[in-house]
């Protein structure tokens, strides 16, 4: 028991590699006496450098993960870190620096992006001005910070829009306009949360694209919120959220035929494990089984078996 206790104080922390760390995330909205639990133990772990898409009903708690992963929101409980920094212990000061520099966003709603009396490249300009003391990699005088944003922009293929006003530019030149201000401070993570809700298809598969540009020109780590499926179905990784928890995750990888050589996109589903050992069927496979309450479990050697409560063990070879 004591080795297995310096086990436990020797193994590495949850997610301590990660990027975007969330561990039992709990937030309790208590309205009129009403509570509502938005996230009910929500694990999460991004790598750096990752793209990736969260999907999941209305309500499951997308946004309020959002939220506190911008630095606008509090949890109630449980542990969250975004490229170091500890989301329930920063203080106000902390909580503007880290929304500044360590994460950028990008809202559905187009006019919320961008300040409608300032031209794409003021737009774009404004939070390296906001972030006072530059850091060592940043752009100290007017004319570097303005020949950013063009640079910006010009990525981002809207450089025709630096001298316009929101108003003078569709929808998604408004969206990309608005991924340059979320890179503007070069920051490590970029969360958008249905940024592609208010375009047409076309569209938004230009949106999509320029936050493929941010991830791999860059090397910024990139969590879309989406219901949006061609955008779900375009990233290597999609975590689903229910009922305010993590529930399954798709997975895609390309696979190269030895005989042919022709190369296909594999898509493979995982339910998530917490480390408590809890798992999630779903409601299909159980409600198709009869499974309830309680099920039995049998250990193989490279599977465990889950059967309905009543069925009859299969005997084992002495
Ligand atoms: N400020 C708030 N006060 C009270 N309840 C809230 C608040 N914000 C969210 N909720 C509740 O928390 C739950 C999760 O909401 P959230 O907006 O995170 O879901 P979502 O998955 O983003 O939904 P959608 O896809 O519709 O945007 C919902 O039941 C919602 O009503």
């Amino acid at each position: 028991m004591e080795r297995r206790a310096a086990d436990r104080r020797t193994r590495p922390a949850f997610g301590h590699d990660a990027l975007i760390s969330c561990d039992r995330l709990v937030r309790i909205f208590s309205t009129d006496g009403v509570e509502v639990q938005a996230l009910q133990g929500l694990d999460l772990l991004v790598r750096e450098g990752e793209l990736m898409a969260l999907v999941g009903a209305s309500g499951s708690g997308k946004s309020t993960l959002m939220n506190i992963l911008a630095g606008l929101d509090e949890p109630t409980a449980g542990a969250a870190s975004v490229a170091g920094r500890d989301l329930l212990t920063m203080g106000a000061k902390e909580r503007l620096a880290y929304r500044r520099e360590v994460v950028g966003f990008v809202w559905q709603q187009t006019a919320r992006n961008l300040l409608p009396y300032l031209t794409a490249a003021q737009n774009v300009t404004l939070p390296m001005q906001l972030r006072g003391a530059p850091g060592p990699d940043g752009p100290r005088s007017r004319r570097a910070r303005s020949e950013r944003a063009v640079e910006l922009l010009g990525m981002l293929e809207v450089a025709d829009c630096r001298d316009r006003r929101p108003h003078q530019m569709s929808g998604g030149q408004q969206q990309r306009a608005a991924i340059a201000v979320a890179l503007a401070n070069n920051p490590s993570v970029l969360l958008a949360d249905e940024p592609t809700g208010e375009l047409d298809s076309h569209t938004a598969e230009q949106i999509f694209a320029a936050f493929r540009t941010a991830n791999e020109q860059l090397g910024t780590t990139v969590v879309i919120v989406t219901h949006d499926q061609a955008v779900a179905g375009e990233v290597r990784r999609t975590v689903a959220i229910r009922d305010g928890r993590t529930s399954t995750e798709v997975l895609r990888r390309t696979e190269v035929d030895a005989t042919t050589g022709e190369e296909s996109l594999v898509a493979r589903e995982y339910a998530m494990l917490d480390r408590a050992g809890r798992l999630q069927l779903p409601a299909e496979y159980t409600e198709s089984l009869g499974m309830r309450d309680r099920v039995l479990l049998e250990r193989e050697e490279d599977h465990i078996g889950v059967w309905p409560a009543d069925h009859s063990p299969t005997p084992h070879p002495e």
